[in-house]
């Protein structure tokens, strides 16, 4: 699992172990990971020019001392301060030490720089770039040299993942002590390009993460394989609602995440039948409501429905089994309709589904999906699984602290080849099958999501990809997870 923190418990810990450590020692190891970083990127350090964007904390603390050390290996480093009054006073002294100098002209260092250590803000920075800060980040994004972030890049914001106005973008980012949700989470993701970690000792085993990635060890272990004892009821019967005259294509895609979700059996009721069994022979139909469709263990309810979901949407949530309620399932959903059911509930709206259960615009959840997933999570009293570029799953909550300090998980697998109609669908029969299994909602979601990416990935390999493909390709993220999970834990390449 690899773990995110806010900046309130990040400065927490690193006060407890600076409280045992001797004066600097902290900023020292940070200066000294970002340098080695520096110096890999750089390849041949003696002889490159660096520039390092200063702002008045002890961000740029951090660079002017990682300045000194490759200013000491032969490097020009220049570094453009932000407040000249207000610059770390020990890091500009080692640099200046070290033979480093102050820049005259910003814009001409920058032009000519191989390398640009963005120094401005970390957790510190507040509300976007401030208006001085801002031709520096532009001017260093287009100098054309590598540009490596302090810690996050200056202008995101290190709780949210928000992205107000004007931000650096990173090459790749240095980040201390742990990871932030903003270095997880987009929009703010995307400007951090590849995140490295240094390891600055902060403990951190009690404290309860604010966002979690699921690793392949840790979906590895959460898959559930058949035994001895298995037959098909055992494994879980999934009871997929979806599709219509319209829209018969979205119960075969669900039908077929389902399927390879590994349901011992998948009931189907709707207007789509006789697709379903001309894809799926093995997938058995209904015509009538729901709760007359015999016995399942998870529904799915929701893609392809189209206007006429809500009969079957009050039959399902009266169930005592676990729902997923998508798409079109989502459009008559009242809070009160599963506030009430004992039985876990998992909603997977994408950003415009989202917008309309919350009654915000669509831009106002892209901008800020961490709240608005908890947000959604604590009006429904439901798992929500939000889908978009970074995929982010919330548990059911309410509005108390207990609540709150539950981690958000975001998914580490997606790829933008994803974007393409139906896959979504096939997200819900794969969810709703991990809960038929038994997985509770997170780990059903966020299991799902994975799988979901990885497939996404393996279906394309760099071309488009339609949505059965991705369903077709399941089974091989699921040997490619289950396989190396038991081995080699690891992420896939490309992720954080
Ligand atoms: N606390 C520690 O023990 C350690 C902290 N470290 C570094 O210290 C950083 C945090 O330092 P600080 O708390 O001094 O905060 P920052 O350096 O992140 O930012 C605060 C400074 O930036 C200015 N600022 C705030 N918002 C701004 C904006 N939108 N545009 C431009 N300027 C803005 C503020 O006026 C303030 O002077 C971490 O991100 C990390 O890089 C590391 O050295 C590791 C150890
Ligand atoms: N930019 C993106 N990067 C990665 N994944 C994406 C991106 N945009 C969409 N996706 C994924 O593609 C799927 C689309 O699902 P959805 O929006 O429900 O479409 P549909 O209803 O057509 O199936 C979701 O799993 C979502 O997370
Ligand atoms: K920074």
């Amino acid at each position: 699992m690899r773990a995110a923190y806010g900046v309130e418990t990040v400065r927490t810990a690193e006060r407890e172990l600076m409280a045992r450590l001797p004066e600097g020692a902290l900023m020292q190891r940070a200066a000294a990971g970002l340098a080695a970083v520096c110096a890999g990127l750089l390849g041949r350090v003696y002889g490159s020019r660096v520039v390092l964007l200063v702002g008045s904390g002890d961000n740029g603390g951090d660079a002017l001392y990682a300045g000194a050390r490759l200013a000491r290996r032969g490097a020009g480093v220049a570094a453009v301060l932000l407040d000249a009054g207000r610059a770390h006073r020990g890091g500009l002294a080692a640099l200046r030490a070290a033979g480093g100098s102050v820049a005259g002209d910003a814009t001409a260092a920058l032009a000519r720089a191989d390398l640009v250590v963005d120094g401005i803000t970390g957790i510190g920075g507040r509300g976007g770039l401030r208006d001085a800060a801002v031709p520096l980040a532009r001017a260093a994004r287009e100098s054309g040299a590598v540009v490596v972030a302090v810690d996050l890049p200056s202008g995101t914001e290190a709780d949210s993942g928000e992205v107000r106005g004007e931000c650096v973008r990173a090459d790749v980012t240095v980040t201390f002590g742990t990871y932030k949700p903003g270095l997880l989470v987009d929009p703010a993701r995307e400007y951090a390009g590849a995140v490295r970690l240094i390891e600055l000792g902060l403990d951190l085993g009690a404290v309860e993460a604010d966002v979690e990635a699921l690793q392949h060890a840790d979906v590895a272990a959460l898959l559930p394989a058949p035994g001895a004892g298995s037959d098909k009821y055992r494994r879980g019967v999934v009871g997929v609602v979806a599709g219509s005259k319209r829209y018969p294509g979205a119960a075969v895609l669900a039908v077929a995440g389902a399927l390879r979700g590994g349901a011992g059996a998948v009931r189907y009721v709707g207007h789509g039948a006789d697709a379903v069994i001309a894809r799926f022979p093995e997938a058995l139909v209904h015509a009538g409501p729901p709760s007359e469709a015999g016995r399942v263990q998870a529904w799915v309810i929701g893609p392809g429905l189209g206007e006429d979901a809500g009969g079957a949407l009050g039959d399902v949530l009266a169930s005592d089994v676990p729902v997923l309620v998508d798409a079109d399932g989502l459009r008559p959903l009242e809070p009160e309709m599963v506030r009430g059911r004992d039985a876990p509930t998992l909603l997977t709206p994408h950003a415009g589904e989202a917008a309309a259960l919350l009654g915000v615009s669509r831009e106002e959840v892209e901008a800020g999906r961490l709240v608005a997933v908890r947000e959604l999570a604590a009006l429904y009293g439901a798992t929500v699984l939000l889908k978009g570029s970074t995929t982010l799953v919330a548990p059911a909550g309410g509005t108390g602290a207990g609540f709150a300090a539950r981690p958000v998980r975001v998914n580490p697998t997606g790829t933008p080849w994803l974007a393409t109609a139906g896959s979504g669908d096939v997200l819900s029969g794969l969810a709703g099958a991990l809960l038929a299994a038994g997985l509770g909602a997170m780990d059903a979601g966020s299991a799902a999501a994975y799988l979901h990416g990885l497939a996404g990935r393996l279906a394309a390999g760099g071309a488009p990809v339609g949505a059965m493909d991705v369903a077709d390709a399941l089974p091989g993220a699921w040997r490619g997870v289950v396989g190396r999970g038991r081995t080699a834990p690891g992420t896939p390449s490309g992720t954080v």
